[in-house]
């Protein structure tokens, strides 16, 4: 412990010496700088180099990651010991992409037998279904599939679906998960409960909205078709076999996952089954490769060129360093415009904890608020802030190195946009530069006062640029391994466990109590302002 907070003081201090420097002039400084800070594994290009750190921030970010014994906090998650203390279950989203032969045990259970059956099963359904072997009660082919699930049992195959579908594909996925009806309405409007399989997702088959959405689909399907007839047109994902029966799904309809897998961390699974009947098995079968392959790097790469290390470290070093409280992440792609929604779920809710597994107070800032959506769009919406506010945000800017897809020249547009924004964040534009062009044009030196420091850019905004080599399964999958390691690491840094969720909890309990209230109009003991807001809400 005490070296622990020896190399916190360290990192600190480190942080303040480095933020008093201007980043570009790093690059002079330290000749070493570009290689030292730029990886390339699994078909991802990762550059740091344009982090706030030099080469002492570095180095004391890493002794940190070596204080807080990363190295042992990952072999102790990869052979499956109870690493989510608080609910006494090992951690191996690593397993569900891993080889048939590989030999991984949760607890000392070895797991890879179970894990291989239910891919195989998942294989067989979604060829099945993509076939027509598996058809609707009426005899026709499916043609639709309707995902229902919320959080973990949505965020990730919403994902990987924009990023992998076909442009043309032979069988549409639509997403439900909001218990918001209107989400249901809008989505289900068009589609024909004849040919659309539904299938559910939850892994405890408790959530409130996933069962308001399940029994709503349920009732949808038995309008068409007859009750007996809208079960073949029902299966389900979850943890929960008796809760799935009772709701009235076939065990042969069902595919389980484990307690050893986290639902924010639980897209490997069967939970995209329905993205894995929509796109085809291989494109499963890649992504799930190319995480694999991100896995092999995190677990055998030094601390000082491994990938997710080095993307948790540059987040401690702004977060716990600089007293950066946000991270923006920018996808130049529309296939990934979800990414920040995913990372949303995965980062702040595994590390949005204030308290360590040993109950004690974190001593130090966890998990800053992540945001974003795709560009070029957010440079119109709010990169101004990013340029000029008061606040310094750092930047994940990501980017496709090749695209074909869509009219011809649009891809270099895309990707000038993303390198000059990288660019400009750290360069930024002098009042000298300003001025001089200001002079040249041949505006009066009165105007030149006020306007030259409204068109300054300080820079110094810090960036990390991240690059596919194309959007395929295997690079897609990768990168979500990288953001998930990265997160883990990030847990370990900060002495919390990232595999539980209590904060969750207390407004789902909170909603069971209003909800009777609400319905009855017998209004229960709030707060005056919750009372008077019932009141006026009843039914
Ligand atoms: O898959 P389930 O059990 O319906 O849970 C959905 C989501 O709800 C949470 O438990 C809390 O938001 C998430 O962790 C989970 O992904």
């Amino acid at each position: 412990m005490a070296d622990l907070d020896a190399a916190w003081t360290r990192l600190e201090a480190a942080a303040r010496a480095a933020g008093d420097k201007r980043i570009v002039e790093m690059f002079d400084a330290e000749p070493d700088r570009l290689a030292n800070l730029t990886l390339d594994v699994a078909g991802l290009h990762i550059d740091l180099s344009k982090q706030a750190w030099d080469e002492a921030g570095l180095e004391a970010a890493l002794d940190l990651a070596h204080a807080a014994d990363v190295e042992g906090a990952r072999a102790r998650m990869l052979a499956g010991e109870a690493i989510n203390s608080s609910e006494s279950r090992a951690v191996l989203h690593t397993a569900l992409r891993a080889a048939a032969d590989a030999d991984i045990k949760a607890q000392g259970v070895a797991v890879m037998a179970e894990v291989e059956t239910v891919r195989q099963r998942m294989k067989t359904f979604a060829e099945a279904v993509r076939s027509g072997a598996i058809r609707g009660a009426t005899g026709k082919p499916f043609k639709a599939i309707l995902h229902i699930g919320i959080g973990g049992s949505d965020l990730g195959p919403r994902l990987l679906w924009d990023a992998l579908r076909p442009v043309k594909p032979q069988i549409d996925l639509r997403f439900v998960a909001n218990v918001d009806g209107a989400e249901f309405l809008l989505t289900t409007a068009d589609l024909d409960p004849t040919e659309t399989l539904v299938i559910i997702v939850s892994k405890t088959f408790t959530t409130q909205e996933t069962l308001a959405n399940a029994g709503a689909a349920r009732a949808w399907l038995a309008e068409a078709l007859g009750e007996e007839a809208a079960g073949q047109h029902l299966a389900s994902i979850s943890t929960a076999l008796d809760k799935t029966a009772a709701f009235g799904i076939s065990d042969e309809r069902v595919f389980g996952f484990w307690d050893w897998v986290g639902g924010r961390y639980s897209l490997w699974s069967s939970v995209s089954l329905s993205v894995a009947v929509a796109c085809g098995w291989e494109v499963f079968e890649g992504f799930l490769a190319g995480a694999a392959e991100m896995d092999a790097h995190f677990a055998g790469a030094p601390l000082e060129r491994n990938a997710p290390v080095l993307l948790a470290l540059a987040q401690i070093f702004n977060r716990n360093g600089l007293d950066r409280r946000a991270r923006s992440v920018v996808p130049y792609s529309h296939r990934l415009r979800r990414l920040a929604a995913f990372l949303q779920q995965l980062e702040m809710e595994s590390n949005g904890k204030s308290v360590g597994p040993d109950g004690q107070p974190a001593r130090r800032g966890t998990a800053t608020v992540v945001f974003g959506d795709e560009g070029t769009n957010v440079q119109h919406a709010y990169f101004q802030c990013m340029h000029q506010g008061t606040d310094i945000t750092p930047m994940e800017l990501i980017g496709l190195a090749r695209s074909d897809e869509g009219p011809a020249g649009q891809h270099e547009k895309l990707l000038s946009n993303l390198l000059a924004q990288a660019e400009a964040f750290m360069v930024g534009r002098s009042t000298d530069d300003v001025r001089a062009e200001l002079v040249a044009k041949g505006v009066p030196e009165a105007e030149i006062a006020t306007l030259a420091p409204q068109r300054t850019f300080a820079g110094n905004r810090p960036s990390t640029l991240l690059l596919l080599e194309r959007l395929t399964p295997r690079t897609f999958g990768a990168l979500i391994a990288l953001y998930e390691h990265k997160t883990f690491v990030e847990g370990v840094i900060w002495g919390i466990n990232s595999f539980d969720q209590w904060g969750v909890e207390l407004g789902k309990v909170m909603a069971g109590r209003i909800l009777p209230e609400l319905e009855s109009g017998a209004v229960g003991r709030h707060d005056p302002s919750t009372e008077a807001l019932i009141e006026r809400l009843k039914v």
